[in-house]
């Protein structure tokens, strides 16, 4: 049986591999650089990595931290935040901001959060990462972002009207399947996730959770990631990369500053959806279908 258009005509998706310092307005001058060169190449969505605008690093958070209630911010409170509309609205790109620290003056908590802009420059969706990030490998890695940060605690779906609906999480949000299942049956076409792995877990799972999370749901899998600088205190994994719903990577970035494309069509779902047609055989009479659970999704904004 034919799925239903998840996604109305094809978009082409950039993804800017983007080399940030720990100069903000450097970052963010940079960035909108990048960013035209995707609209340039033709981008109609065009993503940034996590922490676009600062080095990451829990010593980083507060001082990089901008405010983004209420919205729209002044320009002194959120210089990110009006530097990405004002990119977006020049490329009349969907653009997907990445992430910046936050801080929420009201309750003075800190977030990781991903602003998303129409082409008109207005905001139309913001994600708090979820799942913070705090793993201890010994030996490895010991990142703790729950030492500085609060976690967020909505599901985002953004609804691109010519093109149909994504959802938008950051980095360590990829590791729970629910997440993206629950995206997926609400009908995404795509699941886009700005992020920042390291040189421990990158090579052993960022390709492999892309690939899962496209295979589980049959959709597109974006994740966008910092190129790697090992200059930095946090080396990023880099390899920016997109699978398609078979769970094929269609492209994918080396370790330095690179504009990865790919392709998006209605016709990749079909393949998959048609071929496999995990959509209809699922068994809900022997296991539930979180989808139907109560979750929380973020507010129109
Ligand atoms: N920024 C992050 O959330 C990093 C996640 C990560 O590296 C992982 O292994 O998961």
């Amino acid at each position: 049986m034919a799925t239903a258009a998840l996604l109305k005509k094809p978009v082409k998706l950039a993804l800017v591999q983007l080399a940030s310092g720990s100069d903000k307005t450097r970052n963010l001058t940079h960035a909108r650089e990048l960013v035209h060169t995707a609209a340039a190449g033709g981008a109609n969505i065009v993503v940034l990595p996590e922490c676009f605008n600062s080095p990451y690093g829990c010593d980083h958070f507060p001082t990089y931290a901008e405010t983004l209630l209420p919205s729209p911010p002044s320009a002194t409170q959120s210089p990110s935040f009006h530097a990405l509309a004002a990119m977006a609205a020049e490329t009349k790109t969907y653009l997907i901001g990445g992430s910046i620290p936050e801080l929420d003056p009201s309750t003075k908590k800190y977030y990781n959060t991903s602003l998303t802009f129409s082409p008109a420059g207005k905001l139309v969706a913001t994600h708090r990462k979820v799942h913070l990030f705090d793993i201890d490998i010994p030996g490895k890695i010991r990142f703790q972002e729950s030492e500085i940060l609060s976690p967020g605690n909505k599901i985002s779906i953004v609804d691109l009207p010519e093109y149909g609906k994504i959802a938008v999480a950051i980095c360590y949000d990829i590791r729970f399947p629910e997440l993206a299942m629950v995206a997926a049956r609400k009908g995404c076409f795509a699941l886009v996730y700005p992020g920042a792995f390291n040189l421990t877990t990158g090579p052993l799972h960022w390709k492999l959770q892309g690939q899962a999370r496209a295979l589980d749901n049959q959709v597109y899998v974006a994740l966008c990631s910092p190129a790697r600088d090992m200059d930095a205190g946090y080396h990023a994994w880099g390899h920016s990369l997109v699978c398609d719903p078979m769970a094929r990577v269609m492209v994918e970035a080396g370790e330095g500053e690179e504009v990865v494309y790919a392709e998006l069509k209605n016709e990749g779902i079909e393949e998959a959806r048609t071929g496999i047609p995990i959509y209809e055989q699922r068994r809900f009479d022997v296991y539930p279908d979180v989808s139907q659970g109560e979750c929380r999704f973020e507010d129109a904004v």
